[in-house]
């Protein structure tokens, strides 16, 4: 429940404009109900309408995605960049193709990304994009045409220093060349306008595994500091099969876990002996398969149709890695019934409001994903800071500066939560840390 006057007021405007946009709503909420003790404590904020600044973003980018297919039809998509933020760096934030988006997807996307970048403590604002391209089923020649007329126009409104896109859901390795290839062509630049890049045009080692092991730093930390634990023969439960969950059982494994699930949006398998991560990989990042074929090829294991039942599966630890809204108060009732003891985010918004309430009522240690998943994010800002230096830093130098950059999150989360009077609450003080630095940077710069 919102309070306080000025917090519930702004909201109140966010309604009133955006009505239509549920997830953006939900974000916004989240984020203004953790924000009442900071503004209280603030009163500048207020003064310099950082709130309502904060929630209206500086630039909407909305644009024709024209493309031909294979039998030569030609295909409209729609494309999106939201130019979210630029307080404390240039525009950051992934691309996303996927039916389901729409403008409200992608803003509370980049709305998210604020606070997330703002957290990992490098220079980055906030940004997203995306399109209603679906890539599954289609050919690499569609994607590439795809990805060409969508570059063709982004490039127009991106740039090394002031809006810097990524990978997210569907958008991997392969789009990632495609639309550097497409910028370098239009702009005649070789630059870091683009992160996730491959090793051979600039991309940074550990990208690829940043979120996922991002996550499982950050949870490893939280568990040690909060509940004195660890990974270390713990069950735990992983929904999607991509990039994030990939990589999320890897360090899970490396850290002495049993990770028992992997999913896609057509159902899940259940392995009790552990997922054997080398035959997902072969069926996700191999020949792009559905997970199904894990149950056919692992004896013993379960497959089932449906993604919501992956929460069923009893388990100590639950890392949501697919999408948005993935846990609903139902699933969130079934996993604390089974023994769930922690819920980490490596999905953005994966936990519906009643989801979360489940978890604070009974205790669970709750990692929010603005700041357990900020560690793809974070290695992003390391491979522009490559770019620009024109070097290369080795694995392991960049997976120490991963680590360390997710147990400060941990650290400055829980400084923030104590401040502002509640103590050991990991949302709430993300949510404040990431907030305060963007809003004394929005209030130091003017009104703008
Ligand atoms: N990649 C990154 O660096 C970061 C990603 N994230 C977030 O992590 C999540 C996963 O991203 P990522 O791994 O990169 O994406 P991928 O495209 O690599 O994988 C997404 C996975 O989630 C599943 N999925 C997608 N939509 C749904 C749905 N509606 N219901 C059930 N399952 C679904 C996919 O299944 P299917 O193939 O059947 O669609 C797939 O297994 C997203 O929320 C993303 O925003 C957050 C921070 C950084
Ligand atoms: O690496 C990036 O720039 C963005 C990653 C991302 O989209 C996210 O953190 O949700």
């Amino acid at each position: 429940m919102l309070t306080d006057e000025y917090v519930k007021r702004v909201y109140a405007q966010v309604e009133k404009r955006d009505g239509d946009q549920p997830e953006f709503l939900q974000a916004v909420r989240e984020v203004f109900e953790s924000l009442e003790p900071v503004v209280e404590k603030h009163p500048e904020y207020e003064k310099a309408g950082v709130l309502e600044r904060l929630v209206e973003p500086e630039r909407v980018v909305k644009f024709r995605v024209a493309w031909t297919d294979d039998e030569g039809k030609v295909q409209v998509n729609r494309g999106y960049r939201i130019q979210f933020n630029s307080a404390i760096g240039p525009y950051k934030g992934g691309l996303r193709f996927h039916p389901s988006v729409n403008e409200g997807v992608i803003k509370f996307l980049g709305f998210e990304q604020i606070l997330k970048n703002s957290l990992t403590s490098l220079p980055m604002g906030g940004g997203k994009g995306g399109s209603d391209f679906d890539p599954k089923g289609k050919s690499d020649a569609e994607v590439m045409r795809f990805c060409q007329a969508f570059m063709t126009e982004l490039c127009r409104h991106i740039g090394q220093f002031t809006d810097v896109p990524a990978g997210d859901i569907n958008v991997g390795a392969r789009e990632i060349g495609y639309l550097f290839g497409q910028y370098k062509r239009i702009r005649d630049e070789y630059s870091g306008v683009i992160t996730g890049k491959g090793l051979e045009f600039g991309g940074s080692l550990a990208r690829t595994e940043a979120t996922g092991y991002g996550l499982c730093y950050y949870t490893q930390e939280a568990l040690r500091v909060l509940k004195n634990d660890s990974f270390e023969g713990k069950t735990v439960v992983i929904s999607g099969s991509g990039n994030v969950a990939i990589f999320a059982t890897e360090k899970a494994q490396a850290l002495g876990a049993k990770v028992v699930t992997a999913s896609d949006s057509n159902g899940y398998v259940y392995d009790p002996d552990g997922i054997k991560l080398d035959i997902v990989k072969d069926i996700k990042l191999g020949h792009r398969g559905r997970i199904k074929e894990y149950a056919e090829r692992v004896p013993g294991a379960e497959y089932h149709e449906g993604c919501k039942g992956v929460w069923t599966v009893p388990c100590d630890i639950a890392l949501p890695c697919a999408t948005q809204n993935e846990i609903d108060e139902e699933s969130a009732k079934a996993l604390v019934a089974n023994g769930c003891k922690v819920v980490c985010e490596g999905a953005n918004m994966p936990s519906t409001p009643e989801a979360i309430a489940v978890y604070q009522d009974n205790g669970l240690l709750y990692g929010p994903a603005k700041a357990a998943n900020a560690g793809g994010v974070a290695v992003s800002g390391l491979e522009m800071s490559q770019n620009s230096y024109r070097l290369s830093w080795t694995f392991e130098e960049v997976d120490n500066k991963l680590k360390s950059i997710m147990e400060n999150i941990v650290a400055n989360s829980l400084a923030a939560a104590k401040e502002y009077g509640h103590e050991g609450d990991l949302m709430l003080g993300a949510n404040a840390a990431g907030f305060v630095k963007v809003a004394n940077a929005m209030v130091a710069q003017g009104v703008l």
